[in-house]
């Protein structure tokens, strides 16, 4: 008997570098100035031909993702087939390394994963501006998983423009147990501001220059996040974990998106496994990964079509 066809796609986590929010619009929705950049810790997304849709899941924290239509890789495999006006019989596999509800776009990336997955699977050659179409639809980080690298998304974060990087840059994250609900952040953001006036979000001369240099030193100081006020509210312990990658010699640690893990910039790859294993070691999260950005978008691995 020969193997159902099939093919594997490559997604990778982001970090925002900067995370500019704006006031809330009429829709619940911010406006922002999103900096994202992709990085290399991957999940995988291997769809195959099947008699129905369905999708299982293995690695890390997997027992809290759906299996129902809440996956996101779900939804993207409904979406694409509907927009071919087809039915979607495939069977969607994840193995995840990327922590859930950990502010990394983890299931924006398996959503991304399995756009491409299923496009490559049925043939349908998706034009790559109705695939990015579709992705905003199913999520604000989604358009960036599957294009990686590094891009400035405006909007609610899907208007995305493809920023240069000059440069490797050496990160850890330290992961946190639990996840934060990225609404519940949002609007503790919100709270937070009350009254305040809020100024509409734009990008940093300075941090774009960063990254277009490739200079680690220069980007430590320009990292931002307007989420890590909320996220700092809502999860208290992250205060110690922000200080102990510090105190370990990283250039600057923040919260990566909403939270709640934490991205440390180190100055290099030696530098990056020493503040990973100081933060392992000090029992204020609960693993440290070191890696590196940019990483690559969305990309097949492996087909059997
Ligand atoms: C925090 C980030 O990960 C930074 O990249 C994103 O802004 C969140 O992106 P995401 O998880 O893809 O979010 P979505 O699925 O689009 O939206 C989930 C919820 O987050 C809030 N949300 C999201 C994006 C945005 N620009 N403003 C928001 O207020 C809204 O409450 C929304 O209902
Ligand atoms: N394929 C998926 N992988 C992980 N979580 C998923 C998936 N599909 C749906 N979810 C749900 O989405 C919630 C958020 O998970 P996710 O890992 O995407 O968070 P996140 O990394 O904080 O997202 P973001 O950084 O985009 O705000 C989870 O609690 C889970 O219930």
């Amino acid at each position: 008997m020969t193997a159902a066809p099939s093919v594997t796609v490559r997604v990778p986590a982001k970090v925002n570098v900067q995370l500019t929010v704006g006031p809330p619009r009429a829709d619940g929705y911010h406006d922002l100035a999103n900096v994202f950049l992709a990085v290399a810790l991957h999940d995988l997304v291997t769809a195959t031909e099947a008699e129905e849709l369905s999708v299982g899941c293995v690695g890390p924290g997997s027992d809290q993702v759906p299996t129902d239509d809440g996956n996101l890789a779900v939804r993207a495999a409904r979406l694409l087939a509907a927009h071919h006006g087809r039915t979607p019989r495939v069977r969607l596999d994840i193995v995840k390394d990327i922590p859930v509800a950990g502010g990394m776009a983890g299931g924006s990336a398996d959503a991304a994963g399995a756009l491409l997955a299923c496009d490559r699977l049925w043939g349908t050659a998706t034009p790559r501006d109705e695939l990015l179409a579709i992705c905003a639809e199913l999520g604000s980080d989604v358009p960036f998983s599957l294009v990686g690298g590094a891009a400035l998304g405006r909007g609610r974060g899907e208007k995305l423009t493809e920023l240069p990087v000059g440069g490797v840059f050496h990160w850890v994250f330290a992961l946190a147990d639990g996840g934060l609900s990225t609404p519940a952040v949002y609007r503790e953001c919100d709270r937070l501001r009350g009254a305040a006036h809020v100024p509409p979000p734009e990008p940093d001369p300075a941090l774009l220059a960063a990254l277009a240099a490739g200079d680690a030193a220069a980007l430590a100081p320009a990292l931002a996040n307007d989420l890590q006020p909320a996220a700092l509210a809502l999860r208290p312990a992250l205060a110690a974990t922000l200080a102990t990658g510090r105190a370990a010699g990283a250039l600057a640690g923040l919260v990566s998106g909403s939270g709640p893990s934490c991205a440390f910039l180190t100055g290099s790859a030696e530098e990056a496994a020493a503040v990973a294993e100081a933060l392992a070691a000090s029992g204020h999260c609960r693993a440290a990964r070191a890696t590196t950005g940019p990483a690559a978008g969305a990309t097949t691995i492996d087909s059997h079509a």
